[in-house]
């Protein structure tokens, strides 16, 4: 079996990488080709042996807040056509929950995720690499939108984040990774020919 596409999809958090992942999905059906989509955020640390105001006080934007090594062993499995375990976690508790699920390869992975592009280690695993730049006015913006909406979040508490790790993990880590990217994306998740270039691409190297 030929090993999987492995697609990574990186940018700030609200930058449209979600809208994007769910825009090329659609894009794929008429290629009937599955498609399985991996969420970093998935692979957020569990903290269960931390109190929630622990919880809440830690740096979710820095790299060492995700467990890579595992991501890691999951996409080389896949690549192997072997199942994966995929971890769940919750914005709201800020741990994993108790359940995985069993997911097997498919020939087109979709990774996405604000870390994806910050680890040497892992860019050899990705054949594409694609970094959604959106200004992070507009991110901030959507996210507040957001994670009120779906994260139980108060406008407060995004302030005080975005301040305190959000921005400066974004200039320190997130910024540079653009420059690993083999396409960047203005124009957000809508951006159609973005969305038609990768695609005619992938449809090449699947053919
Ligand atoms: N181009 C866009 N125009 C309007 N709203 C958008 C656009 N891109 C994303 N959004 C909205 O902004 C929010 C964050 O986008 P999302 O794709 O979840 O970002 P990310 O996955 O990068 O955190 C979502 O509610 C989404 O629907
Ligand atoms: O427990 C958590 C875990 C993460 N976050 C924030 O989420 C974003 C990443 O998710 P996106 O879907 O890309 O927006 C990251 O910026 C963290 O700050 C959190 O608040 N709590």
């Amino acid at each position: 079996m030929q090993p999987p596409l492995i697609i990574a999809i990186s940018g700030a958090s609200g930058s449209g990488k979600s809208l994007f992942t769910e825009n090329l999905i659609n894009a794929f059906s008429e290629y009937h080709k599955p498609v399985r989509v991996l969420r970093e955020d998935h692979y957020y640390r569990a903290q269960d042996h931390l109190s929630m105001p622990e919880r809440e006080k830690n740096n979710y934007d820095h790299p060492d807040a995700f467990e890579h090594e595992l991501l890691k062993a999951h996409l080389s499995a896949l690549r192997s056509g072997q199942p994966i375990d995929y971890p769940h976690y919750c914005f709201n508790t800020h741990t994993r929950l108790p359940d995985t699920e069993r997911l097997n390869p498919a020939p087109v992975i979709i990774l996405e995720g604000i870390m994806l592009l910050t680890r040497a280690e892992l860019l050899p695993l990705y054949d594409v690499k694609i970094f959604i730049d959106t200004p992070l006015d507009i991110c901030l913006m959507r996210r507040m939108l957001r994670d009120v909406k779906e994260r139980g979040r108060t406008l407060e508490s995004i302030a005080e984040q975005y301040e305190a790790t959000v921005k400066p993990m974004y200039h320190q880590y997130i910024e540079p990774s653009r420059f690993t990217a083999d396409v960047v994306v203005t124009q957000g998740g809508e951006n159609q020919i973005a969305l038609d270039v990768i695609k005619s691409h992938i449809q090449q190297v699947l053919q």
